[in-house]
């Protein structure tokens, strides 16, 4: 049945406007002003917000990690992302060294079929670069449309990748037409710091902070946009934390280098004092890269207001408090790394930014779904409202108030990070391809119903490409 949102104040990334949307098979044809349909469905958006589904491209949905497997699998995240307001997540596709892409993949659609709510693609892992895996990236790109690989430079014998190996997968990202991302920390660094810090008997969650640095935050960063600029390539750095990062970012950007950057809910929200909490709360607050000093707070946020970063993830790695993360009683290495954020990414920072006068409503809605739809090969489709997408749409109330609670969460987890925190807004109703996921916040939706979307190959943004630096006719290294 066709569906007609009346009476909304449609946003988008560039545009803020009253109008009627009509829904069809899934797909929005029409959008204007007094619409009328006969056979539709009314759904009354009078006083509320309609913006394009939220698009998160950094989570962990029963990704083993740590010793465990995180809380949230695809059923309950995706449930959590669509009370949220988020309409497609991008998931993080775990490989194995000597092991076919092809495998992983595989074992990546297992975890997420039957289960999602919402749509879902992956981004696929590259920890070596080998003439194996040279021959499978063509089909993973252009035949499986996983069109994103990602190269972890921390988490030693673990994830971690040698420069190596990042280099030759910007070149292979370049001649095929991917993102390549990094989680930017020195992996080497990180190991002698913990090291060290265990030896001298620091073992509470605080040494997990002090043991990863901001300074060596900076150092990987800018050594991947160096990498990236060698490689006349793309990347997209994932869950910045602090100045130094952005620096790096901001000016590889003003050298013209194609350079993209992701920050999280919880480094513009919460600061490395929470490590120190008492009787091993710190625990809750373990990412990597951790919480950092207060002041870089500001510094993310700004690079948000002008630009310098571009996107929110919510780099969702649940693990509960009491049974998960108790792995690190005694050592903080052994903590989980991760936390809950899914749900809460989108409402934070429409509260936190636009309640707070740090972005406008198109960059909120650029910020949370339309840069991700556009870096990640899902634009048009999806990340903005115009005739011809996916009707993935959030009815939102923008004067809502409420404060965020593990107890009224729909994660699958223990403790809410952000437990406390009094926000302004709330989605209210939340479709995908114009299927009712939540309706009058009650969740409607079904397991199974959200599809794997191949994703478009990497569209340069042309004004940011260095015309001095010549690629080479093989696509390879540049000439400058
Ligand atoms: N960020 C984090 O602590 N956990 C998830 C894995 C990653 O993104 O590094
Ligand atoms: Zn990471
Ligand atoms: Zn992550």
């Amino acid at each position: 049945m066709a569906k007609l949102i009346k009476n909304g104040t449609i946003v988008t990334a560039t545009d803020h406007y009253q109008g009627d949307i009509l829904i069809e098979d899934g797909i929005i044809t029409g959008i204007g002003l007094n619409l009328e349909r006969e056979d539709a469905e009314i759904v009354d958006a009078t006083g509320k917000y309609v913006f394009p589904g939220g698009i998160d491209p950094h989570t962990h949905l029963d990704m083993p990690f740590g010793g465990t497997v995180t809380a949230d699998d695809f059923e309950t995240g995706t449930i959590a992302a669509a009370f949220g307001g988020t309409t497609t997540v991008i998931d993080f596709c775990l490989t194995n060294k000597g092991r076919p892409l092809s495998e992983s993949v595989q074992t990546w659609h297992q975890k997420a079929e039957g289960k999602a709510v919402i749509d879902y693609s992956f981004h696929l892992m590259i920890a070596e670069i080998n003439d194996e895996v040279l021959a499978e990236l063509p089909s993973m790109i252009h035949d499986e449309g996983i069109t994103s690989l990602k190269v972890f430079m921390a988490y030693k014998n673990v994830f971690q990748a040698d420069d190596g190996t990042l280099y030759m997968t910007l070149l292979e990202a370049k001649k095929h037409g991917a993102l390549v991302m990094v989680h930017a920390e020195n992996g080497d660094v990180i190991e002698y710091l913990i090291k060290e810090a265990l030896e001298a008997g620091r073992t509470d969650p605080i040494y997990h902070a002090l043991t990863r640095p901001s300074l060596i935050e900076g150092e990987a960063t800018g050594r991947a946009a160096k990498l990236t600029e060698l490689a006349n390539s793309q990347l997209y750095v994932v869950h910045v934390t602090c100045e130094e990062a952005v620096q790096q970012i901001t000016e590889a950007r003003n050298r013209g280098v194609d350079i993209w950057g992701e920050t999280c809910p919880q480094y513009l929200m919460l600061d490395q004092t929470y490590l120190e909490k008492a009787d091993f709360e710190g625990a809750k607050y373990v990412w990597s890269p951790p919480l950092r000093p207060k002041f870089h707070q500001e510094v993310l946020w700004n690079a948000l207001t002008t630009g310098q970063l571009q996107t929110l993830g919510s780099d969702q790695c649940s693990f509960n408090w009491k049974g998960q993360k108790d792995l690190g009683l005694g050592d903080f290495s052994k903590i989980p790394n991760g936390g809950p954020c899914i749900e809460d990414r989108f409402s934070i920072l429409f509260s936190e930014g636009v309640g707070k006068g740090r972005i406008t409503l198109n960059q909120f809605v650029d910020i949370v779904s339309t840069r991700s739809a556009k870096l990640f090969g899902l634009f048009p489709k999806k990340g903005t409202i115009a005739v011809g997408g996916d009707a993935d749409l959030v009815i939102f109330d923008g004067n809502a108030k409420r404060t965020i609670s593990a107890e009224t969460h729909h994660m699958n987890v223990d403790y809410n990070p952000f437990e406390g925190l009094e926000i302004t807004g709330e989605p209210v109703t939340v479709m995908s391809r114009g299927a009712f996921v939540i309706r009058d916040k009650q969740f409607v939706g079904q397991a199974g119903n959200g599809q794997f979307i191949k994703r478009g190959t990497y569209v340069s943004s042309s004004s940011r490409v260095n015309p001095l630096i010549k690629e080479t006719a093989q696509g390879g290294a540049p000439h400058v």
